[in-house]
């Protein structure tokens, strides 16, 4: 699904955003239902049953299925990756696609646990954008149609979808896009990353400062910011979590750079989350302090810090766990068994 080609680009995207569909009200009910009919003290199964109360609302179907779990990975280069904001060197953003490729990654061992897809998009790799503490990253219609491409991820059908990425570098562009939604200071936002330390660490902490503060006067249009201070796999995420809503494909969110992008929409509206689950919370600073301004409690907390869709990968269990007790207990009156306490 692409944006109708009219007017300005952005204005696309707004378009979207205008017309996301609500949740179904009557799957809800009825999956709400069927949770207290089922054979189990009511609540018993805990956060399971919200969330398969979750994605019963956001696919409209009282009995949802997880048969076709997607995850997306979008990989990009940044030329902030050049400043020494990163122990690893850019380079490693093509060597991990390939590792990808051939099945090698964490992501990779994650999705075969859970018999999940797992597709991965080379965003002009060969391209860095242009270091944000100096220019914006993007121009409107890059940006805009970077998000359309993101769009493509649930192409060819999917039941639920995960989001990952794959960029050295871009845990300094999740920090600037945090610190120009939020305020606050670089340094509440920054954090170690792959393991940025000492020099490292405060090169990386100037150049958010830098990028908040050379854009400062254009950050109030969320879509804006996004362009001036993302990267093509974070804007390609944003436009993969709204072409989700509209195709009722509930979404896993990863760590703390998918959630930097998921944020740009929540911005925008802030409805625009509501068919996403966090998969985790990282171990990424700030990124528990994002989910919570997002109202967003997280399905794990195992203190990783990966990114590549990891941890939303490994929610994809807790997910498919929650929606087969929903599809596939008995009702207290099928088992025969008594319903009064
Ligand atoms: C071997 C390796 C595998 C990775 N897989 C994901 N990332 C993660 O680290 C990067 C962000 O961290 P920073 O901002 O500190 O560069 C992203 O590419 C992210 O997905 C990796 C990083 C490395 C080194
Ligand atoms: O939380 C994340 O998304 C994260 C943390 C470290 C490295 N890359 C990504």
């Amino acid at each position: 699904m692409l944006p109708p080609d009219t007017g300005l680009p952005f204005d696309d995207i707004r378009a979207l955003i205008a017309t996301m569909p609500g949740p179904d009200e009557g799957a809800r009910g009825a999956a709400l239902k069927r949770q207290g009919e089922l054979v189990k003290p009511p609540g018993a199964l805990g956060r399971l049953e919200e969330i398969a109360v979750h994605v019963a609302t956001w696919q409209g179907n009282s009995m949802p299925t997880v048969n076709r779990p997607m995850v997306a990975v979008f990989a990009a280069t940044h030329g902030v990756a050049d400043r020494g904001v990163s122990p690893y060197p850019g380079a490693v953003t093509r060597q991990m696609l390939d590792a990808f490729g051939t099945g090698k990654a964490a992501v990779n061992q994650i999705c075969a646990t859970f018999d999940a897809g797992l597709r991965v998009f080379d965003l002009a790799l060969d391209y860095p954008t242009p270091d944000i503490s100096r220019e914006p990253a993007l121009d409107e219609k890059a940006c805009a149609a970077t998000m359309a491409f993101g769009m493509e991820a649930i192409a060819g059908g999917s039941d639920l979808l995960c989001l990952g990425e794959m960029g050295i570098g871009n845990t300094t562009i999740a920090a600037a896009i945090c610190h120009g939604l939020y305020g606050g200071t670089a340094e509440e936002w920054v954090g170690a990353g792959t393991g940025s330390t000492g020099d490292v660490l405060a090169r990386k902490i100037e150049v958010v400062r830098a990028a908040v503060a050379l854009h400062k006067d254009h950050l109030d249009d969320p879509l804006e910011l996004l362009r001036r201070l993302g990267g093509r796999e974070l804007a390609a995420m944003a436009g993969a979590i709204l072409a989700a809503r509209h195709e009722k494909v509930p979404v896993i969110l990863d760590g703390y750079v998918v959630t930097a992008a998921a944020a740009v929409l929540h911005a925008l509206d802030s409805t625009a989350l509501d068919h996403c689950l966090a998969g985790h919370v990282s171990a990424e600073k700030a990124h528990g302090a994002v989910l919570e301004r997002l109202g967003l409690k997280p399905i794990l907390d195992l203190g990783m810090r990966l990114g590549e869709g990891s941890g939303a990968a490994l929610a994809i269990g807790v997910v498919k766990a929650a929606v087969a007790c929903h599809r596939g207990m008995a009702t207290f009156a099928e088992a025969g068994v008594s319903q009064d306490g």
